[in-house]
């Protein structure tokens, strides 16, 4: 099975206001397919790694490799464009365009890599909400429907253009039982059915006993 994503010895220090080694020797490997949460008390570092890992904080030493490619060292317009094409992301808020259609959202992200024409966009946003079940709100505007609805359109948007795996960042932290069970499930059964690797950091333990692989953090370091 080919590997989506390798970090190899990552460091990094926060220099102001003073020294802070905050990432100390970060190596793991995420398989295709393979669905990983990363856990750690509050500070440890979890979000600054993600940052990282999604190509937005460049200011690091080690290797980055998506797709087996060393990403290390391209450039910021290079970046953006491999961030585009393979990365999806959920945040803990969904950030939609209130005053935008749920299908208008969804696109948001093909239409700025601009490989495909908008009736090929928005076509491949209807099957993303049709396979999330959410296909009777496409016209809605994003602000007339429910938090839990909202973050399944933010997973539409962040599959929109296929890629090879999908970070989150305290997905389900603003979500009842209910809702972040069935974010859990649409997680489950993209990595299943579609291959798509995950990795997602969650303070929900429950929801993170239950993914393929555990990366606890501690102190900047990967403890196991
Ligand atoms: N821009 C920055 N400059 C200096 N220190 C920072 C900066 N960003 C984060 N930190 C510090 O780095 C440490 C790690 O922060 P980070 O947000 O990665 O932790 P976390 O594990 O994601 O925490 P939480 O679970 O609360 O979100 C914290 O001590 C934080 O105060």
């Amino acid at each position: 099975m080919s590997l989506v994503l390798e970090t190899r010895n990552i460091d990094k220090h926060f220099y102001k206001p003073k020294d802070f080694h905050v990432l100390k020797d970060i190596s793991f490997k995420i398989k295709e397919g393979e669905f990983a949460s990363i856990v750690g008390k509050s500070g440890c570092g979890k979000s600054t790694l993600l940052y990282i890992l999604s190509t937005m904080d460049t200011e690091y030493t080690g290797e980055l490799f998506l797709n087996e490619q060393l990403i290390t060292g391209n450039s910021k317009e290079e970046l953006s464009r491999i961030r585009n094409r393979n990365i999806g992301f959920v945040f803990q808020f969904h950030y939609l365009l209130s005053e935008f259609s749920v299908i208008e959202n969804v696109m948001l992200p093909a239409k700025k890599l601009g490989e495909k024409s908008p009736k090929e966009i928005k076509q491949n946003a209807r099957e993303k909400l049709e396979m999330l079940h959410i296909g009777h709100l496409a016209e809605q505007k994003a602000s007339r429907i429910s938090g839990g609805e909202k973050q399944r359109v933010a997973i539409a948007r962040a599959l929109i253009n296929n890629p090879t795996i999908l970070m989150g960042d305290e997905p389900t932290g603003n979500l009842d039982s209910h809702n972040s069970e069935n974010v859990f499930n649409i997680f489950r059964r993209l990595s299943i059915e579609e291959g798509l690797s995950l990795l997602i950091v969650t303070h929900d333990n429950d929801f993170a006993q239950r993914t393929d692989r555990i990366i606890e953090m501690e102190d900047g370091r990967i403890i196991s």
